[in-house]
């Protein structure tokens, strides 16, 4: 049988296969994406992080247990200081600095998936907490590692650096603990807490297939 993460994956299939074939994932795979594309998603992806940390700031809050507490402590290091140091430096290459990029106003999708997970963990249990976090951390991965598998690191392109630090193993290993966790207490679940986790885990992965396609269309608001 297999473990929840497992069965939640299989029923996002669709929406997976979606995000692997987007124009915005494919171009950073061949490196035929183009730049202002790139630079616009560096910024969104900068403001959606400010958020994300402090969804794990306010986890840790309400972890239950000092091990927990700082596993979400180091989640956030983690986003802080080594995934949004990746989009300083990239945000350099585009002539923006950190400031730039924490003064930049947010896009509707970038806004409305951001405040979803803070809602979720603002007011949902652990499990809701996990499962809303799950399509970004391990998502990105699997995103990434698909990329390396088809010649994302020898491209010579500028998105080489992205593929390199998603596909990561300390990437991974953050993304198997939430894993791991869930699948842990998944054996208390009732059928209906698994169907609500299934259409929150399927809200995230809908949430990160419009991410990407804001990013290529460079989405802002319409009034
Ligand atoms: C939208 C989004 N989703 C996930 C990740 C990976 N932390 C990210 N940087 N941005």
């Amino acid at each position: 049988m297999n473990s929840f993460s497992e069965q939640l994956r299989a029923a996002g299939d669709e929406i997976w296969q979606q995000i692997h074939e987007h124009p915005f994932v494919v171009g950073m795979g061949d490196g035929t994406l183009e730049a202002e594309r790139f630079a616009y998603y560096m910024v969104q992806d900068y403001l959606y992080l400010i958020e994300y940390c402090r969804l794990f700031a306010l986890a840790a809050t309400k972890s239950a247990d000092l091990q927990t507490m700082g596993k979400f402590a180091e989640l956030l290091h983690a986003t802080l200081h080594v995934e949004m140091d990746l989009h300083r430096q990239y945000a350099a290459e585009f002539g923006l600095t950190p400031r730039d990029l924490e003064t930049a106003s947010i896009a509707p999708t970038a806004h409305a998936y951001s405040r979803h997970l803070l809602h979720t963990v603002q007011n949902g249990t652990i499990a809701e907490m996990i499962t809303a976090i799950l399509p970004c951390q391990w998502g990105y991965h699997e995103i990434a590692v698909r990329l390396k598998e088809r010649g994302g690191l020898d491209n010579g392109s500028r998105y080489t650096a992205w593929v390199a630090m998603y596909a990561s193993d300390e990437f991974k290993s953050l993304s198997d603990w939430l894993r791991g966790w869930l699948d842990d207490i998944a054996e208390d679940f009732t059928a209906a807490e698994r169907r609500r986790l299934t259409e929150l885990y399927l809200t995230g992965s809908r949430y990160e297939w419009m991410f990407w396609d804001m990013s290529y269309k460079m989405e802002t608001w319409p009034v």
